[in-house]
């Protein structure tokens, strides 16, 4: 590690204490030859000399858009909803409150709707689908968890259901080791419903919900479409994982409350 990364990611340490922050989160080049003593997220799969000739201005945009999207994330990842963190990047130290008007999306905001645990085992699954795909490709699906019943009602099996006729604790998203079949599975074509604890009730499921009415950004095809109409009438949360543009979206009551972008990730 340069001496100048070295430097920061100390400055960063001595901010994170000071402020009592949960963690550092670092955009430096990863290295194993420091260690601080906050816990430390090191973000991947970025580029920040490609800013190095850049105005303050242009450097202050790149900050705050990275800063957004990996806050959202390890608020995700760490399972938090407030506090503060402080980022470490080649040119900047920034204190970042997670609660911001930017990030105010928040597991718990929907608790009458969904298990906090299942919302975040689900949008856990959704993150790791969208940096990994499957077998290197790009995978798209969505996850809608809500009133079973309701959400059986609005939609019908597209193909033959995988998980018909199989106990809870395979079918229980908040296990981890069930996640690889529900990866597997995101490759059929439809989506997951799921009821409010996290259980699944099938996949490969078409939503028959009326889109026409649904008012998203252009862009967002069916599955976005669908996705948000069944939310305006179900009491339900649907979390989309696009294939084409690493974004996931969190939907309610018709709405897109959070897009998450997924174009860096973060590894604890
Ligand atoms: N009503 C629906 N119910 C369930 N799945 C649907 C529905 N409409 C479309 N899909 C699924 O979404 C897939 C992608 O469709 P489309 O490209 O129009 O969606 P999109 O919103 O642009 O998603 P992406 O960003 O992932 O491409 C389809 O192949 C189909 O599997």
């Amino acid at each position: 590690m340069s001496e100048k990364n070295r430097l920061l990611l100390t400055a960063a340490d001595n901010l994170a204490k000071t402020v009592n922050a949960l963690a550092v989160i670092s955009f430096l080049p990863k290295e194993e030859d420091i260690v601080i003593d906050t816990p430390t997220v090191h973000v991947v799969d970025i580029q920040p000399e490609i800013l190095r000739d850049h105005s303050m201005v242009a450097l202050v945009d790149y900050c705050s858009n990275q800063i957004i999207d990996a806050v959202l994330q390890y608020k995700i990842l760490a399972n938090v909803d407030s506090g503060t963190v402080v980022a470490a990047f080649p040119y900047a130290i920034l204190i970042y409150d997670v609660e911001s008007q930017d990030n105010s999306f928040s597991v718990g905001d929907y608790a009458h709707i969904v298990d906090p645990e299942a919302l975040h085992s689900v949008l856990m699954l959704a993150l790791e689908l969208a940096h990994d795909g499957r077998e290197g490709r790009s995978v798209g699906t969505a996850f809608i968890v809500g009133d079973i019943d309701e959400l059986k009602r609005w939609s019908h099996q597209g193909v033959l259901n995988p998980y018909e006729g199989h106990p809870e604790e395979v079918r229980d998203v908040k296990i981890e080791e069930n996640w690889e079949s529900v990866k597997e599975f995101a490759q059929l074509d439809g989506v997951f419903i799921i009821d409010k604890n996290g259980i699944i009730a099938a996949s490969g499921r078409y939503l028959d919900a009326d889109s026409r009415d649904a008012n998203l950004q252009s862009g967002l095809g069916g599955r976005h479409l669908a996705t948000a109409a069944i939310t305006k009438v179900v009491h339900a949360v649907g979390i989309v994982v696009s294939e084409s543009g690493g974004v996931i979206r969190v939907f309610v009551g018709g709405k897109s409350v959070a897009q998450i972008r997924t174009d860096i990730k973060l590894v604890l």
